[in-house]
């Protein structure tokens, strides 16, 4: 797997490179929107309302799935009244019990983590809101239990769903009061999306497309990405899992001000110094900063600090500002930035984006 940066603009391979068609999917992010708000409105999300304010939020997703757990806490934000916990396993904790709300959520509505807490919420008469495809073992847990199912139609890797499985949980917020969003908060959102879409799309060329020159950035480097407020630290741990996921990359998460007590210093290592892997007198580390127009004061110096030590250091950097008013768009807009710089990485490595080869061995081994 070579990198060859002038696939990027080759129109005939990001078409026969992509047979998934994982890049229309990321396309599609803004109707992923409105599809998600309307399928949860006619759901009947704002039935949650009739629970009261629960004490703690438990959402159990893996994968593609969990990440809307996470946009949720960060939508909501560091004033929730409650916990909003992301639960990326096979077990509830101990503590959650009958005033709690646990949000389960699966694209494909059939993952075996999400399943068996969406059981033991059921057990422990939480009040459980299922969220994923239609007709689906998740959807037959939610239906038992009579509780609320959003079934949204998902097609493809959930990764490129995120959208579909994420509005639903802003709408069940506003709902339980814990923020504000109505219809023009979604609108507002999806048009930020299909801005952004419209600058990385295909057919526009790498050195105007922020998705390319993202993927440019990375390329032939070990990325190591953080985010300096909790709404863009969400969108830097995605783009660690997309640049897994699509272009099968490693990519190392961090978030501000904790990787400013950790990993701040690798930029004194060896793959700081030197392209360890091909030998050469280069960089293997490359920072990647995504930041927030929202920044604690004092995460705002951390991060320029920390480009300037990683500067004077000669490590490459990469910094994104978030774009938008609301916390929601802002994410998202880094967000589908990201999701096109993984999809354009995997095709520039000739790599196709939709795969998911050891994932699948991985789960056919433990099933048998
Ligand atoms: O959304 P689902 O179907 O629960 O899947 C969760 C995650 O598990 C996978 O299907 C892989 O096992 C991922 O593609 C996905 O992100």
């Amino acid at each position: 797997m070579t990198w060859e940066p002038e696939r990027l603009d080759d129109q005939r391979h990001l078409s026969d490179g992509d047979p998934g068609g994982m890049l229309p999917a990321v396309a599609a992010a803004a109707a992923h929107v409105r599809t998600g708000y309307r399928t949860a409105v006619e759901a009947r999300v704002d039935r949650l309302a009739g629970m009261g304010r629960p004490r703690a939020i438990v959402v159990a997703g893996m994968g593609g799935s969990g990440i809307a757990g996470d946009i949720m806490a960060a939508v909501v934000g560091n004033g929730a009244p409650l916990p909003i916990i992301t639960l990326r396993s096979y077990q509830l904790p101990g503590w959650v019990g009958a005033t709690d709300l646990v949000i389960a959520v699966s694209g494909s509505g059939d993952t075996e983590e999400t399943l068996a807490v969406a059981t033991q919420a059921v057990r422990r008469g939480c009040t459980l809101l299922g969220v994923g495809a239609p007709h689906s073992p998740l959807e037959a847990i939610a239906t038992q239990a009579s509780a609320v199912y959003v079934p949204v139609p998902v097609s493809g890797q959930s990764r490129a769903n995120v959208w579909l499985l994420t509005v639903p949980l802003i709408v069940a917020a506003a709902a339980l009061r814990l923020l504000p969003a109505d219809q023009e908060l979604f609108e507002r959102v999806a048009t930020a999306l299909e801005d952004m879409a419209h600058r990385c799309r295909p057919s526009s060329e790498s050195f105007v497309n922020p998705g390319k020159s993202l993927a440019l950035d990375v390329a032939e480097s070990l990325p190591v990405i953080w985010g300096s407020s909790a709404a863009a630290s969400v969108a830097a741990y995605r783009l660690a899992c997309q640049l897994n996921t699509n272009a099968k990359y490693p990519a190392i998460f961090g978030e501000l001000p904790e990787a400013g007590h950790g990993q701040v210093a690798t930029f004194d290592g060896p793959m700081a110094e030197r392209d360890i892997f091909a030998d050469a007198p280069a960089h293997a580390l490359r920072l990647v900063v995504l930041r927030d127009s929202e920044e604690h004061p004092q995460l705002t110096r951390q991060r320029e600090a920390s480009l300037r030590l990683a500067r004077e250091r000669d490590v490459p950097v990469t910094e994104l500002a978030a774009e938008g008013a609301h916390p929601l768009e802002r994410m998202a807009s880094l967000i589908l930035l990201g999701d096109y710089a993984s999809t354009y990485l995997a095709l520039g490595y000739a790599v196709d984006p939709s795969s998911v080869a050891a994932i699948s061995e991985l789960k056919a081994r433990i099933s048998q």
